[in-house]
């Protein structure tokens, strides 16, 4: 690979004898990996590949973008060093997660894996387009707590001060650690563009640091190996926030401390973590693990007023949905935004400064005098405990999601399905006659070929 002259100058000087390994690895192939979804049944030859040591849901492997497993949400295509970021900050079950620069997605997913459907994941992403490809990712892998927001970091520290057990700053980068995956990251790389990114990251650790509550934590992360962005990043932190210090990550499989020589010296930089490619499978990252000193908390302003409450139709409407079709009647903040239904999060605060590009799960759309469920919903139920399933084949899986009406052997009770193909949710169908009526997004249809 054509490396950019002033990159391998600059790392000859930092790796010195390391230094040819390290080039070398940018001509060798990338290895694949994928997370599979805790909240779906399993699907054994995605758990029969090779796991990822030290990423708990992760797996060394390609995965299809046109596969069922993907398009069911059983599984998150994400490159192995990647999944070091969500198993750093591993949530527990029941706390309020923050993930300030999310799409598309990996790593959100990740943070959902291991809560679980509990407590609270506020994904943000700052790019309004890239926020939809993030909206679409957090529903195809089912997440059901997540509040999705399309704001800069200034505009959410005034609303959630001191709030969150965990924030996540996977920060935009100079991105050499993909330079192997996407050469085309090289065009924009320079001397200069990596300083311009150590900037604009201290500008977002400024605000997300705002957002740790006492004796919560931070992690920080890149997909570069430029010290100004990691070591010297994190030596600012440290200089300028006494009350945060690094906690130290459990290493394995190749990853390394990171360096402290590479910033202002100090020891405990080791703490943090080095992910390079010359000595692990993946593209390299860099993590380190913040947490602030306990003490008292700030409260944030004010209750989230999202929505407008249901009319007593569209109550009624909604209950025989649920009832009937899902079996359970679980979800309980609900809300419309215009004719749509969402499930939202509890105790969050005032949000009216945000700009809420998702509040809470999409569960459907109010027509006249009926539901219409969301394919969100459905990518959210569990095929094992939902009243209505219907299983398709896997030749009726392909006309669905290329978007074609299918015909059944037998007619059962007219009505709405969780199509599910083996075992997993691939969305709401409606059943008329012996004829199961296309419901699948239609910005989301493609085409399966015969391999
Ligand atoms: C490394 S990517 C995030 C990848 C994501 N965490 C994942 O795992 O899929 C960094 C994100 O930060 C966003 N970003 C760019 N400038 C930003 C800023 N000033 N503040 C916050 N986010 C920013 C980018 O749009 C990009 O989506």
């Amino acid at each position: 690979m054509d490396l950019p002259k002033d990159f391998i100058t600059k790392y000859q000087r930092l790796l010195g004898p390391d230094a040819p390994a390290f080039f070398a690895s940018f001509d060798e192939s990338s290895e694949g990996g994928y997370r599979v979804n805790p909240s779906r049944p399993e699907m054994p030859a995605l758990t029969a590949a090779p796991a990822v040591p030290y990423a708990k849901f992760g797996y060394y492997g390609p995965v299809s973008g046109r596969s069922l497993a993907h398009q069911s949400g059983a599984v998150y295509s994400q490159e192995p060093s990647a999944m070091f970021v969500g198993a750093t900050a591993a949530p527990q079950r029941g706390e309020r997660v923050l993930d300030l620069c999310a799409a598309p997605g990996g790593k959100t997913t990740h943070l959902a894996s291991y809560l679980e459907g509990t407590g609270l994941l506020v994904t943000n992403e700052i790019n309004r387009k890239r926020v939809s490809v993030l909206a679409e990712n957090v529903e195809r892998f089912g997440v059901k707590n997540a509040l999705i927001l399309n704001d800069a970091p200034e505009q959410l520290s005034p609303v959630f001060p001191d709030f969150f057990d965990k924030v996540l700053v996977d920060a935009p980068c100079s991105g050499e650690g993909m330079f192997r995956k996407d050469p085309g990251a090289m065009d924009y790389w320079s001397l200069d563009y990596v300083q311009e990114c150590a900037e604009r990251q201290h500008q977002i650790l400024t605000e997300a640091l705002k957002m740790v509550k006492p004796g919560g934590q931070l992690i920080y992360s890149t997909c570069t190996f430029a010290p100004e962005e990691d070591e010297q990043t994190m030596a600012w932190v440290l200089d300028n926030y006494p009350d945060f210090h690094l906690v130290p990550i459990e290493k394995t499989a190749g990853v390394i401390d990171a360096i402290p020589e590479w910033a202002d010296g100090n020891p405990e930089l080791k703490k943090a973590a080095r992910l390079f490619p010359h000595l692990m499978k993946g593209e390299g990252h860099f993590v380190a693990k913040l947490e602030r000193d306990a003490g008292e908390s700030r409260q944030p302003r004010g209750k989230a007023k999202l929505g407008t409450p249901l009319t007593a139709d569209q109550r009624h409407l909604w209950a025989d949905f649920a009832q009937d079709v899902l079996g359970t009647t679980d979800f309980t903040d609900l809300v419309t935004v215009k004719d749509q239904l969402f499930a939202v999060p509890a105790n969050l605060p005032d949000l009216k400064r945000c700009h809420v590009f998702r509040p809470g799960l999409h569960l459907g759309t109010f027509k006249k005098n009926r539901f219409e469920p969301a394919y969100a919903l459905a990518l959210a139920s569990d095929p094992r405990t939902t009243a209505h399933t219907l299983t398709i084949d896997d030749q009726q899986w392909r006309k669905w999601v290329h978007g074609d009406t299918f015909s059944l052997a037998s007619a059962p009770t007219k009505g709405w399905y969780l199509l599910t193909c083996q075992e997993q949710p691939v969305g709401f169908g409606k059943v008329v006659g012996n004829t199961v009526k296309n419901f699948f997004p239609k910005g989301l249809r493609f085409m399966v070929y015969d391999d």
